[in-house]
């Protein structure tokens, strides 16, 4: 028998008694779940019957502790679309388990949640990437993970999912074409990407010897998130799309003068705000194509 224990408050029983919490307060029923990166909380602005909950209200929910992640579960709508937004997530480095930092995305799934949309801010490796730039993430390096700081290790309850599941194609590629097509069609074409995110533990920002290294194993850009969530949304069968702010340059070079804060990440997630949520809003809006055939007609990238 099986005595190791994976954590002593997100266990299945924990995600219902969280689930049903929800679902007794709330009349909403979403179908797609968005989780706000840093300075991205504005995302959540545009929504209508709006219904909010401060992470601190609701039991068992891990509470935010960095500036630029607000707290709250925004319940509403986009357009015709029953969403739930997660206004500032937790992390790693902040002192949560994986579990913990993933708890929302079994919540989510447990409601009834189809797609979940994982923004966040991240430093640009590749050298054509600007300040600015909206990365759609095609691929992830799980950093951690390969040191063992992964959500999924410890018994596997397959009340969430499979013990061994297949991350390969992680990220939706028809949201991703979805996605660009929306961009193309707002006029982003020339600040808009697709790209590899590589995920570290922070809280640190990298040496530039690290960042040589992430770039020449093939990540486009680095951040200190998303992957877990990503790797258990996907772990529930979730229909995953994944938005990259490139909110810094990572120096790649010992004579660059530039150096990453947390004031900048802040500064551009304000400056791109409003385009990345005419992005989600269209996006959201148009998510019907996804399940017809329409999806073919759609410019390939
Ligand atoms: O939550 P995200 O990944 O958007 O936040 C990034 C990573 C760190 O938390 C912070 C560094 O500025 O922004
Ligand atoms: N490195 C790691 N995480 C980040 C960065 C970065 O340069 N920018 C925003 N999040």
């Amino acid at each position: 028998m099986h005595t190791k224990e994976k954590c002593c408050c997100c266990s299945f029983e924990n995600v219902k008694e969280t689930t049903d919490w929800l679902l007794s307060r709330t009349r909403h029923r979403p179908k797609i779940a968005v989780v706000c990166g840093s300075g991205l909380g504005i995302l959540a602005d545009g929504v209508t019957n709006k219904q909010t909950f401060s992470y601190e209200d609701i039991p068992n929910f891990p509470v935010s502790t960095v500036p630029g992640h607000e707290g709250r579960l925004v319940f509403g709508y986009v357009k015709d679309k029953a969403c739930v937004f997660m206004q500032g997530r937790v992390h790693l480095y902040e002192g949560y388990t994986l579990c913990k930092v993933t708890y929302p995305v079994r919540i989510f799934k447990l409601m009834g949640v189809e797609t979940i949309i994982v923004t966040n801010a991240s430093g640009g490796l590749c050298e054509d990437y600007k300040v600015g730039d909206i990365m759609i993430i095609k691929d992830h390096i799980n950093l951690p993970g390969f040191a063992g700081q992964h959500p999924l290790c410890g018994p596997n309850d397959e009340r969430f999912g499979i013990r061994f599941p297949c991350m390969s194609d992680a990220y939706s590629k028809d949201l991703r074409k979805l996605a660009l097509s929306v961009g193309s069609d707002l006029g982003y074409s020339n600040f808009i990407r697709e790209g590899v995110y590589c995920m570290v533990s922070g809280p640190n920002f990298e040496t530039i010897a690290e960042a040589r290294m992430l770039h020449i194993l093939g990540s486009d850009s680095v951040g200190m998130s998303t992957v877990p969530e990503v790797t258990v949304a996907k772990h529930a069968g979730l229909r995953v799309l994944g938005i990259s702010l490139i909110t810094n340059k990572v120096s790649l070079d010992y004579s660059r003068e530039e150096k990453a804060n947390h004031e900048e990440v802040l500064e551009t997630g304000q400056m791109r705000a409003e385009m990345l949520q005419k992005l989600l809003q269209t996006l959201i809006s148009r998510y019907d194509q996804l399940d017809s055939n329409q999806m073919e007609s759609l410019n390939s990238h």
